[in-house]
């Protein structure tokens, strides 16, 4: 007897000793999977004398079988039940069409169909109703339902055919742990061998046989289920170093560790830098801030010097000053300056959501800076970590980490060698505790750079890059009031890109210029399709400006007009003040308003007061906002006095309509004299509107040439005409009126 157990095609298995006796010697094949049985169920059917653990288990098809023609089943059966076969040679309609069908079967699907070869043996002959049905129930057998974790096995009445092909396909395809997952022991599946030789009504005389050949299947099953496990446990282990190299891998990539550290908190706070590169001599433009920290970079090489006579030096020092002014590079250039480790800490850093997290890295800040001094601890955007300690939902635990900070503070001697340096834009926002001597007791202001600064730090970046000897960074510097190292440094790179852009070999004046007004006003419009019209009001406006600028004596000199659309704007004159001005005169800002109010009286008088546009609304705004400051704060008006009026909106009625008269007035009168000015200039005043119809843009000495009279397409490169000093104040300017 025989017992059928059946892997990706039907197969075999029978007792090996009976079959080594039966046949020729087994022959090793690529991979043999057998049902797999639960232990609990059939481990009572083995025999145990028919399944010795060393006996290697084989199926039909390991031992060659998968050829098996009929003679040999009968051949086989004959010899497991002798007698069984004799005398039995009933003729049946199988076999005149066996082989067509089983070589039909083989061409299909390159395997023996062993259930037609079955068919055709004594054996199916002469049980065939109950071999007929053990077949036909073993199509439907959940033993074959290996694949039953798969989605795309839908029922259990799936045909044996496509369910073997599938899993045959998988055998080739998945890799050995997903083939182990696959054939996991589905014993619940299985019905017990009792039940089914009961429902199968297996005759007397054969139930032995079949029970063998449960026990072979329950053993091979077990081996099967041994390497299963053993792939799993290599899968495993190759998981978990994968996995555990990942991690280190992401730890070890700067960004991500950045991620890590700010999310997890599991870091020791910053690694040090060491800063030889950076020193004073990078800083520009901040020479009172450089002085300051001067002597904290003697501490730094020489402690001693300071402990001798029992002086005591900061532990804090508060950079203070609007972003970009160069903090962070001075931080830096004091550990550089000193050659000490110098930790970086963003105070964003440490607002966390998670209790603890934040103060767990100040800890881990101070506790390696300590083990590394003498160093500095820079602690940037110092607000955002020892704010006040107010509770709120966005930073529910900024209280204990600004206690940790305090604490940490503390906790090491003055002269311990670890100098700490905080920088914020709001100093009014940290928190009192933080600001007291024995903390930050040190206050060094970083404003932004002057005139003077700006040349240096202009200075200091083109000489990163190729320039024409005709750049004149001081003139840049004029026309960039307020702004910072950092915009300083992006304008240079500008125009930079700029040059590389046009194709040049080197920066001028023209690309500073170009990213000078880029920054301030936004990028040019070139695009813009502009009527003729539009351009002729355009350009009558803004040589209205240019000419009372030119033509008043206490107006700023003008740098540049043009009709270039940038930005929000059609055209724009720009003026540079002579240095940075830290007071204004009456007469200053009397000129500033004529000068904005020069755009509409030219509008007025060349198209006439029904003509006039709305372009000079900021312009108005611009005057308005002087004469009001004139008026209410610096008390230029006789009317009004000496006062000052903060809160316009408190006043009594009389008060506001006094103020708004007197507004009114200077205005007015600004009007007027700008007026007179253009009436008085109105040949000079039509050659620059017609000059910037032609040329779009025009520097100083152009303005200057063209308004003395001469026609700039004389003035050729090569030198015809003599250009005019750029100090730009004209020989033409006429007295402010009082
Ligand atoms: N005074 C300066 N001299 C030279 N370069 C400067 C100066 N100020 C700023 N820079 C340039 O601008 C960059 C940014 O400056 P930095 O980060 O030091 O400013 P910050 O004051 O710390 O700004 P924030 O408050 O936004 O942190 C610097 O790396 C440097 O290249
Ligand atoms: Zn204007």
């Amino acid at each position: 007897m025989f017992s059928l157990s059946s892997t990706v095609q039907p197969q075999v298995t029978v007792p090996l000793s009976h079959l080594i006796n039966a046949f020729h010697s087994p022959k090793n094949t690529s991979i043999s999977v057998s049902a797999s049985f639960s232990q609990n169920q059939h481990r009572d059917v083995v025999p145990e004398h028919e399944a010795p653990s060393s006996e290697p288990i084989l199926n039909l098809r390991d031992l060659g079988l998968s050829e098996l023609k009929i003679g040999q089943i009968d051949q086989l059966v004959d010899s497991l039940l002798p007698g069984f076969c004799k005398g039995k040679n009933v003729s049946s309609h199988w076999h005149t069409s066996h082989v067509s069908a089983q070589s039909f079967f083989e061409n299909k699907y390159g395997s023996l169909d062993i259930f037609s070869t079955l068919r055709s043996s004594c054996l199916y002959r002469q049980h065939s109703r109950t071999l007929k049905r053990i077949c036909s129930d073993l199509q439907y057998w959940p033993v074959f339902v290996q694949s039953r974790g798969f989605k795309t096995l839908k029922s259990r009445t799936r045909r044996l055919q496509s369910t073997s092909e599938r899993l045959a396909e998988t055998q080739h395809t998945a890799p050995s742990f997903v083939k182990g997952f696959l054939l996991r022991d589905r014993g619940s599946d299985i019905e017990s061998l009792d039940k089914l030789m009961k429902t199968k009504n297996i005759p007397e005389a054969h139930q032995d046989a079949f029970k063998t050949g449960f026990a072979e299947g329950f053993l091979k099953a077990q081996a099967l289920t041994q390497k299963t496990n053993d792939s799993l446990r290599r899968t495993r282990l190759i998981v978990f170093i994968l996995l555990v190299v990942g991690i280190y891998g992401l730890l070890k990539n700067p960004f991500l560790s950045v991620r890590f550290r700010t999310t997890t908190g599991l870091d020791s706070a910053v690694d040090p830098v060491q800063m030889k590169n950076v020193t004073f001599e990078h800083v520009k433009g901040v020479e009172e801030a450089k002085q300051e920290l001067q002597e904290v970079v003697e501490f730094l090489k020489n402690p001693q010097k300071f402990t001798v006579l029992g002086g005591k030096l900061p532990k804090g020092i508060l950079l203070v000053g609007p972003p970009g002014t160069g903090k962070t590079l001075l931080a830096r250039a004091v550990a550089g300056e000193a050659d000490v480790p110098f930790y970086y800490a963003s105070g964003s850093e440490f607002d966390e959501m998670f209790v603890g997290v934040g103060a767990s890295r100040i800890r881990n800040l101070f506790r390696e800076a300590k083990a590394n001094a003498p160093c500095v601890i820079f602690i940037d955007e110092l607000d955002s970590v020892g704010g006040k300690r107010i509770e709120s939902p966005m930073h529910p635990y900024s209280r204990q980490t600004i206690n940790q900070l305090l604490a940490e503070m503390d906790g090491f001697k003055p002269n311990e060698g670890v100098i700490i340096i905080g920088a914020t834009n709001f100093p009014e926002a940290l928190d009192n505790a933080l600001i007291r001597p024995g903390r930050f007791d040190m206050q060094v202001t970083v404003p932004r750079p002057d005139v003077k600064g700006r040349t240096e730090i202009l200075k200091w970046y083109l000489n990163k890059i190729k320039f024409d000897q005709s750049v004149d960074p001081e003139i840049i510097a004029r026309g960039t009031v307020g702004f910072s190292g950092a915009e300083l440094e992006n304008l240079v790179n500008q125009a930079a890109l700029k040059a590389a852009v046009d194709g040049k070999e080197m920066v001028t004046m023209k690309e500073l210029e170009f990213s000078k007004d880029k920054i301030l006003m936004g990028p040019e419009r070139r695009s813009v399709e502009i009527d003729n019209k539009n351009k002729t009001i355009t350009a009558y406006h803004e040589s209205g400006h240019a000419i009372i600028a030119y033509y008043t004596k206490d107006a700023m000199p003008i740098n540049k007009a043009t009709i270039m659309p940038r930005g929000p704007t059609l055209g724009h004159v720009s003026l540079l003040p002579e240095n940075d001005r830290w007071n204004e005169t009456r007469a200053q800002l009397l000129a500033q308003m004529d000068v904005s109010m020069g755009g509409r009286v030219a509008e007025e008088l060349i198209f006439g007061t029904d003509h006039i546009t709305t372009g000079a609304s900021s312009d108005f705004d611009n005057a308005t906002k002087i004469a009001k400051r004139m008026v209410t704060k610096f008390g230029m008006s006789e009317k009004l006095g000496v006062m000052t009026y903060s809160d316009t909106g408190k006043l009594s009625p009389e008060t506001q309509s006094a103020i708004e008269q007197e507004i009114r007035i200077l205005l007015r009168d600004s009007y007027e004299r700008a007026k007179h000015i253009l009436k008085t200039h109105a040949k000079e005043h039509k050659n620059l509107a017609e000059a910037l119809l032609t040329y779009e843009t025009l520097d100083a000495k152009e303005i200057q040439i063209v308004l003395e009279g001469k026609k700039l397409e004389d003035c050729s490169p090569f030198g015809l005409c003599q250009w005019p000093s750029s100090s730009g104040n004209s020989p033409g300017r006429e007295e402010m009126p009082a």
